[in-house]
């Protein structure tokens, strides 16, 4: 058995992220993942490369794309020796492979791979009713014109042909992730004000990071555009505090609905990919190390039928692997938390701060404690980028690698809620 081995990340690229049904209107999650792996294996001299293993997903998938990653792989410059393969973890998907690339990597199966996810709302799977997908299936398989005719005949009854439109919702509530989070919003008492400054820092924070030249070798220009489109550099406290709530707007809480569309992240398309890498592989081939990624860990909450928040998993995951990397959450230079919502980031963030919750959820003697806010997202988030699902966790793990190089050392923390109740947590130091 071979020892576990570090881990390096040597980089990332992505495309800059578009607002839903605009720039990338006409793009496929193809087209999209192809960009942001053509932008990375040309900045570090892959082609005609065999990496180790590309592993990468999209949360909204047509049927088609049965191994999107291999298909995109195949349209590369890689060498098409390159094994390539989807994996799927909601909004954590982008980390989730990054972890799974950087496992292999550790126990020395393979030495290089790259991680990497996309999503595109604006071109997302329509599905026809089950009766009709059914019909039509006999129907494509059917031997003889009776057959043919009797299956034909089921048809009419099953207008009008009524397509299926994914989504943004739990299955098992019903509630789409905003509603969740606005329910979790009420039992934090997290204000509207607290929310609305997290978005403005959000995007003041981003648009001095594009100024700054950081996201130069981090993203590939795409379909005209050089910038993530949901930036919003002009925006204001004045303007944020005018929306009007869209979640949780609606029953008994509704004079308390807190959540807007400028304290929530936008239906957003886009990709992005991360290089990880052996010691020995980077040195062998001249590449200098950004970050090392040391720890990771996956939490699930119970949402369905306790009262644990959907996307609270993260306050539960973190702890667990502070526990393991032997750490106190203030021993960290920068803090990612995925920006879902903002009111998702400040329920997170109490919950740490909360001597109940630590003991009675996390059975600690004391709570977690609170976090330098200055350190946290300090060249902006998902409110002010975008948030293509999958994509997300690839577009935090080469900023934060980036900012780690930049300081020289440090360590930083990586939170990603996501649907179905769960969080994916990870460590990256330098
Ligand atoms: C999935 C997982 O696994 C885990 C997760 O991450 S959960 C998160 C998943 N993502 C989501 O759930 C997406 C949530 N967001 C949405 O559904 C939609 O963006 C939304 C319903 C919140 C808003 O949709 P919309 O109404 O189409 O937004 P949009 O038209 O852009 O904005 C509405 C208004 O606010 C304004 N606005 C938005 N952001 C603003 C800002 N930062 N500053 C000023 N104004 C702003 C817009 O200009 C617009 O104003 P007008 O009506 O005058 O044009």
């Amino acid at each position: 058995m071979q020892s576990v081995r570090r881990v390096a990340v040597i980089g990332g690229n992505r495309i800059p992220f578009a607002r839903s049904n605009s720039r990338y209107a006409h793009a496929s999650n193809a087209d999209m993942l192809g960009a942001a792996l053509d932008g990375l294996v040309a900045r570090f001299g892959l082609a005609g490369q065999r990496v180790g293993e590309v592993v990468a997903g999209a949360v909204l998938k047509h049927s088609r794309d049965f191994n999107l990653t291999r298909e995109v792989v195949l349209g590369s410059r890689l060498d098409p020796h390159t094994p390539a393969y989807d994996i799927q973890q909601a909004c954590g998907t982008g980390l989730e492979a990054a972890i799974l690339v950087a496992n292999k990597i550790a126990l020395g199966q393979i030495e290089v791979g790259i991680a990497g996810g996309v999503d595109t709302t604006s071109d997302a799977p329509l599905a026809v009713n089950e009766d009709l997908r059914r019909t039509l299936i006999q129907l494509n398989s059917a031997r003889t014109l009776g057959e043919r005719l009797k299956l034909a005949a089921k048809l009419r009854p099953l207008q009008p042909f009524k397509p299926e439109i994914p989504r943004n919702a739990e299955p098992r509530t019903g509630l789409s992730m905003g509603e969740h989070a606005a329910k979790t919003a009420l039992r934090w008492n997290v204000d509207r004000q607290a929310q609305d400054e997290l978005a403005l820092r959000s995007h003041q924070r981003l648009a001095a990071a594009y100024e700054k030249g950081f996201f130069d070798d981090l993203m590939t220009p795409y379909l005209g555009l050089t910038r993530d489109q949901n930036l919003r550099a002009d925006t204001s406290l004045e303007k944020l505090g005018s929306l009007k709530p869209v979640f949780g707007a609606k029953g008994p809480d509704a004079e308390r609905a807190t959540m807007t569309a400028g304290n929530s992240s936008p239906l957003t398309d886009g990709a992005s990919t991360v290089l990880l890498a052996s010691e020995e592989w980077a040195r062998e081939h001249h590449l200098p190390v950004l970050a090392w990624f040391s720890w990771s860990e996956t939490a699930a909450v119970d949402f369905v039928h306790g009262d644990e928040g959907l996307l609270m998993a993260p306050a539960y995951a973190v702890p667990r692997m502070l526990a393991r990397a032997g750490l106190a959450l203030q021993d960290f230079d920068y803090y990612e938390i995925h920006e879902a919502f903002a009111s998702q980031v400040l329920a997170t963030l109490a919950a740490w701060e909360s001597p109940e919750f630590c003991k009675e959820r996390l059975g600690l003697d004391a709570p977690l404690g609170s976090i330098d806010r200055d350190k946290l997202n300090v060249n902006g988030s998902s409110l002010a980028a975008g948030h293509p699902f999958a994509a997300t966790g690839g577009r935090i793990v080469a900023t934060l690698a980036k900012l780690l190089d930049q300081k020289g050392s440090g360590r930083g923390l990586i939170s990603i809620c996501a649907a179905g109740g769960q969080g994916v947590t990870a460590i990256l130091e330098r």
